[in-house]
């Protein structure tokens, strides 16, 4: 049975090197794929991982039908075996429903990757309807880390390092980036609540209310 499958993480956990892997097994087997994308950092019509690789793309637009793009598609001559959609958690909700119809009506596997929270935990609307209409949701396995080392759940959005809680929903940025420049960084849950960034941690440790006391 075709199936709508949500990827899902932080940012930074593997989810488009896992579309790109995805791709190629399929792709080395003669299978052809349809891939989406939205407002990649690599730029406009791309799929891209930070392992270096990256593929072409259909970029989605405000309001593109999904569903009646892939059957324009087909009925042209076209040939689409699967798809996939990177930056899903950037899709209207309309357009998830459109990929449930190309499983339910065109007998495609759509494969989604996206982030499932912003920068103050909400749920992106694309994602939440990925959650309500998907077959299945898989959380990647390989896991991004909190500075402190435990398990990174959540996305801050960070300037100068230090965590903003105010601004858009959608900010196009990377885990790297200069030091001025608008950024994020994976967090837990304790260290995303109580806004203690890398930065911020290391600045408070070397405080002078914690050093230690000298005779000198
Ligand atoms: N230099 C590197 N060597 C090995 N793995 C790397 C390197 N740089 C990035 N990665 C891996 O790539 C992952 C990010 O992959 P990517 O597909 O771009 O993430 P996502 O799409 O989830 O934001 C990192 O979590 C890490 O596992
Ligand atoms: C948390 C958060 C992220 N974004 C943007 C930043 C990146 O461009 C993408 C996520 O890409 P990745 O491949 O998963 O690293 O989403 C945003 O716009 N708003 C946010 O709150």
């Amino acid at each position: 049975m075709p199936e709508l499958v949500f990827f899902c993480g932080t940012m930074d956990c593997g989810k488009s090197t896992l579309a790109l892997q995805i791709e190629h097994n399929r792709s080395a087997r003669g299978l052809q794929g349809m891939i989406f994308s939205r407002d990649d950092r690599a730029g406009e019509g791309k799929l891209s991982s930070r392992l270096g690789l990256v593929t072409d793309a259909v970029e989605v637009g405000d309001g593109q039908d999904l569903y009646g793009y892939l059957v324009d598609h087909l009925s042209q001559g076209g040939r689409a075996d699967y798809v996939i959609a990177d930056e899903a958690q950037f899709l209207a909700p309309e357009q998830i429903d459109q990929l449930a119809r190309v499983v339910d009506d065109l007998s495609l596997d759509v494969y989604a990757f996206g982030i499932t929270t912003d920068f103050r935990s909400k749920l992106f609307p694309g994602s939440q309807r990925l959650v309500e209409l998907a077959d299945r949701v898989e959380v990647l396995q390989v896991e991004a880390l909190c500075w402190c080392g435990a398990r990174a759940t959540h996305n801050a959005r960070t300037i100068g390092g230090v965590m903003v809680v105010e601004g858009a929903q959608v900010v196009v940025g990377d885990v790297t980036h200069a030091p001025d420049e608008v950024g994020y960084e994976v967090l837990c849950r304790r260290h995303h609540r109580r806004r203690m960034t890398a930065a911020t941690a290391r600045a408070a440790a070397l405080s002078p209310d914690v050093l230690p006391m000298t005779s000198a």
